[in-house]
């Protein structure tokens, strides 16, 4: 049975800075699904999202999904619209357990200010989006997460030890 941490939540959580550092603390591999995305694609994500649309994203980050679903022990840094598809919320439940990382929207719209990297924020009100984006997919996040951690005011190596600890209890 893979004994995985998913992290998933919406974009500036910190689900990739955060699980780096998780991944050093438990001194397991560490994987960024949409790093991988991009290594296998050999193009970046908005070249993708361009190209192939969102749609073709998605066929991708699924893909991705069900090959690192099956490490044995990993900390996995999903994609912000990892619990659009059905079948990844399946995926993540067999592969391990789950952490939605999440932010007020003050905090999300600053962290997600400074590139322009993240193709569905590159809009006139990426705050307005932001809230949006929330408001559909938040309910998405609690229905496949087994906790939740708020990363507000907390230094990323701060919430990665809790995460540790937290998962040392279970
Ligand atoms: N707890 C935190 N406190 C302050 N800044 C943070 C925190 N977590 C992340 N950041 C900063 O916010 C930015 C976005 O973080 P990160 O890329 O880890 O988010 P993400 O959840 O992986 O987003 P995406 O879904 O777009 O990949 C980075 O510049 C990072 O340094
Ligand atoms: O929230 C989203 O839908 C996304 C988040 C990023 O992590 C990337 O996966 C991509 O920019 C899409
Ligand atoms: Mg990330």
């Amino acid at each position: 049975m893979p004994n995985n941490v998913f992290l998933v939540g919406p974009m500036g959580a910190g689900k990739s800075t955060i699980g780096r550092l998780l991944a050093a603390e438990l001194k397991v591999p560490f994987y960024d699904s949409d790093r991988v995305i991009e290594q296998r694609t050999g193009a970046d994500i908005p070249w993708i999202f361009d190209v192939e649309g969102e749609s073709g994203f998605r066929d991708r980050e699924s893909a991705v999904l069900a090959e690192l679903a099956e490490e044995p022990g990993a900390v996995i840094a999903t994609g912000g619209g990892i619990i659009l598809r059905p079948e990844n919320a399946e995926v993540m439940h067999r592969g391990g357990r789950v952490c939605y990382l999440t932010a007020s929207v003050e905090h999300l719209v600053e962290r997600t200010a400074k590139d322009k990297k993240r193709p569905l924020l590159q809009v006139d009100n990426p705050r307005q989006k932001i809230v949006e984006l929330l408001e559909q997919r938040d309910p998405l996040y609690r229905a496949v997460a087994d906790w939740v951690v708020v990363t507000d005011r907390r230094p990323p190596k701060v919430v990665a030890r809790d995460i540790a600890e937290r998962l040392g209890q279970d």
